[in-house]
């Protein structure tokens, strides 16, 4: 088996508790991502109980999607709790490049040293201080245009860094790989790219030795998952049910043999 697909059902055997701390339009659905895929979500955020709960947790995953000043403290307080016990946590910097608010609470957060970087190809390249085509939470720019900017990165923060779009790109400075598939309906579903996020979180609890390839694993799945769906779907609505379909019906020897992933 590929190793891609061996960590789908080490995910599966595992069923990894991933504490989800993520914003109110993505709660739900990545919930329902999380247990269709075969993990175990908890949306735990308040900052009396985040720090404990994260010593529970195979993963924590933490999203600035809809931030208020409470919140910060949860999010750092379950870091805080993660890194003692050496468990990996992803970040996702949605629309960070907005707002002061949320540009000084990325910095913060990313100074905290998150093992998985996660964004879309606007959030990533606002890293470099370029001023990009993001639109709110939604993408303007390409893939393409932030590889350089996810390399260096990676390379100076020591963190895997996840670029999501039509292609994925995924590198750790040294390694990286393209993940092809998925399907344009993605972007015309709230919250998908969020949802990812926490499934990333589940793929890194059941490999935490290796970020690099359990991103690449539960990005292809992702793609395959979204691929079967897009060939059934009528729109975004019907979308929506058959994804999270697929990613509870998918197996590792169907990701097997159909994941596309590129070395670039
Ligand atoms: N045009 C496309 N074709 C195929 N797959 C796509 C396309 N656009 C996005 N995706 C897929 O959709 C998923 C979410 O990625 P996206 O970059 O849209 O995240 P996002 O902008 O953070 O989403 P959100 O903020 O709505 O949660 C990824 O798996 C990505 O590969
Ligand atoms: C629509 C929206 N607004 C804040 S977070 C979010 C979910 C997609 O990122
Ligand atoms: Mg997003």
């Amino acid at each position: 088996m590929t190793d891609t697909a061996t960590i789908l059902k080490e995910m599966r055997e595992k069923a990894p508790l991933v504490q989800c701390i993520t914003n109110y339009v993505a709660m739900n659905v990545a919930a329902n991502v999380l247990l269709s895929a075969g993990a175990s979500p908890a949306m735990v955020h308040c900052e009396e109980e985040a720090g404990e709960f994260a010593g529970l947790a195979s993963a924590l995953t933490v999203n600035i999607g809809t931030l208020s000043p409470l919140w910060i403290g949860g999010m750092k307080a379950a870091i805080d709790g993660a890194t003692a016990k050496g468990t990996p946590w992803v970040f996702d910097p949605v629309a960070h490049f907005a707002t002061d608010f949320r540009r000084n609470a990325a910095r913060e957060l990313l100074e905290r040293g998150p093992t998985i970087l996660r964004g879309n190809a606007s959030e990533i390249l606002a890293f470099s201080g370029a001023t990009g085509g993001g639109k709110g939470v939604d993408a303007g720019d390409s893939v393409e245009a932030a590889e350089e900017t996810a390399r260096r990165l990676a390379s100076e923060r020591t963190m895997v860094v996840a670029v999501t779009g039509e292609n994925d790109f995924v590198t750790d400075g040294t390694r990286s790989a393209r993940i092809h598939g998925g399907s344009p309906i993605m972007p015309k579903v709230t919250a998908l790219g969020c949802a990812l996020t926490c499934l990333v979180g589940a793929f890194a609890g059941a490999r935490p030795d290796d970020p690099f390839s359990a991103t690449v694993a539960a990005l292809s799945f992702y793609a395959v998952a979204g691929s079967h769906a897009h060939d059934i779907a009528e729109g975004p609505g019907t979308f929506a049910v058959h994804f999270l379909d697929q990613l509870a019906s998918l197996t590792p020897a169907e990701l097997e043999a159909e994941a596309r992933i590129t070395l670039p």
